[in-house]
């Protein structure tokens, strides 16, 4: 066995760096935690002279992977490339070749995970992935060790940093959405193409991730997964949020309804008083709710060079330990059943809805006898008239489920009176 952990690492960009930058300043712990040093031996990168200008002759930069894929004493290889492609040919390659991976790419996990999690395990290899969800909160580790004895109902959080910290300038700072969209892919947080964070992709890649080790649906995929981004949230409808006690945070839930699943991704009206309401700017937070410990909440940076890297540098000491112990070869969970996706008579919740209207009499009964025909009720109404001789109408109602909330938009849709702008899920207090 080598007298050191050496890893090779693919990709030295923003979180590359931070991964560098851990290794090297907090080299004394590391050492002392794994009992052997963990010592970067080779980086791939595109742009070798970035790296040899960062590193200086201190570690091997190239261009190709069989550089650290044909290096034995490499025993571990931390994926930083992003792109899904190349990255599953080389963690593929690693795997096969005995090499233990680490990966902070939630879209090749939802992808693919459940694949190269078979081929770690045949080849007996760890494959981690703690930086693929909120960052450097230790979300993870936390949902399949610490509730390891507990039924998770629900985990519902904040799990994209680019959508809040925008949605935050745009509620607290005035922003335009392009104004806050230009300032969170300057500071680093948003992906290369930031569509997958304003669409909801990337949030939902990582409530797949998440619900696959909360619930043990190994089977999910994105497919399953009812996505909204953040596009159709404007000033106006933030402002109505906070005139009725809400403040809008895209939110992702997964929860157990009966022995079904249901994942969903999409912009919520959440009550002021609820913890994740004051989760601003970059910062994720997942709330965890379980049968016996009832409700938890996980805070903290969920995008960024250090914060991601120090998830990162984590997984690489766990397998470090693993590999000295002689017992790699484990996933976070081996825990699997069914998966069943809930239908949407099962997912209830209230809904927000913004619509303009035709201001004339009798108007505002049709729109009442589109809900009562739904055997939906209003909670809170407001209208506010245009100068148009249109009318804003703002509902929030009670509790109702999808299938409910399907026959009042193809309602809403037939009436050519009735314009409805947006429509959001509102979380219960
Ligand atoms: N940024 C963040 O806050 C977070 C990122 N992540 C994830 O971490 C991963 C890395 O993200 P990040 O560091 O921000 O990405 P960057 O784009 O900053 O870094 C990726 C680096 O890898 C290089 N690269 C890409 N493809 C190849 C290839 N085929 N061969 C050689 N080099 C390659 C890139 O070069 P080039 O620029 O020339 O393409 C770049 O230098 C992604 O999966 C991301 O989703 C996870 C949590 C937070
Ligand atoms: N683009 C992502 C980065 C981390 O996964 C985000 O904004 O959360």
């Amino acid at each position: 066995m080598a007298d050191k952990i050496y890893v090779g690492l693919l990709g030295l960009g923003t979180i590359g760096t931070g991964v560098a930058r851990i290794i090297a300043d907090h080299q004394n712990k590391i050492t002392q935690v794994v009992g052997q040093e963990v010592v970067i031996k080779t980086v791939l990168d595109r742009d070798i002279e970035k790296c040899q200008n960062f590193f200086g002759d201190t570690v091997n930069c190239t261009d190709n992977f069989d550089d650290i894929l044909n290096d034995a004493d490499i025993s571990v290889v931390v994926e930083l490339i992003g792109y899904v492609p190349a990255a599953k040919e080389y963690i593929s390659k690693a795997l096969s070749a005995g090499k233990h991976v680490v990966s902070a790419n939630k879209d090749l996990v939802a992808l693919h995970g459940k694949e190269l999690m078979g081929l770690a395990k045949e080849n007996k290899c760890d494959f981690l992935y703690e930086a693929a969800v909120a960052g450097g909160v230790p979300i993870l580790r936390a949902i399949t060790e610490s509730f390891a004895s507990d039924n998770i109902k629900k985990v519902m959080g904040i799990v994209n940093g680019t959508t809040n910290f925008m949605m935050t300038k745009m509620d607290k700072e005035g922003y335009s959405y392009d104004e806050a969209l230009a300032l969170a892919q300057k500071l680093g947080f948003a992906e290369k193409n930031p569509t997958s964070d304003v669409d909801g992709l990337d949030a939902a890649r990582k409530m797949v991730i998440l619900a696959r080790l909360a619930f043990g649906t190994n089977d999910i995929t994105l497919d399953d997964v009812t996505i909204a981004g953040i596009r159709d949230v404007s000033i106006e409808d933030i402002k109505l949020a906070n005139r009725l006690g809400y403040k809008i945070k895209l939110i992702g839930t997964a929860e157990k309804i009966g022995d079904s699943v249901n994942v969903e991704v999409g912009p919520v009206f959440v009550p002021e008083a609820h913890p994740l309401a004051s989760v601003n700017n970059e910062m994720n937070a997942v709330y965890v709710v379980g049968e016996a410990l009832g409700e938890t909440m996980f805070y903290g940076a969920g995008a960024g060079e250090l914060p991601t890297a120090t998830a990162v540098v984590s997984d690489v000491m766990n397998i470090a330990k693993n590999i000295l112990l002689g017992i790699t070869g484990k996933n976070f969970n081996d825990y699997e059943v069914e998966t069943l996706i809930a239908t949407p008579e099962q997912v209830i919740n209230p809904e927000f809805m913004r619509l303009e209207v035709t201001d004339r009499a009798g108007q505002f009964l049709e729109l009442a006898k589109i809900f009562a025909q739904a055997e939906v009720s209003f909670d809170k109404i407001i209208q506010d008239p245009l100068d148009n001789g249109k009318a804003i109408i703002v509902i929030v109602t009670h509790p109702m489920s999808k299938a409910q909330e399907i026959e009042i938009l193809q309602a809403m849709e037939d009436n050519e009176d009735m314009k409805l702008k947006v429509h959001f899920k509102v979380l219960e207090g």
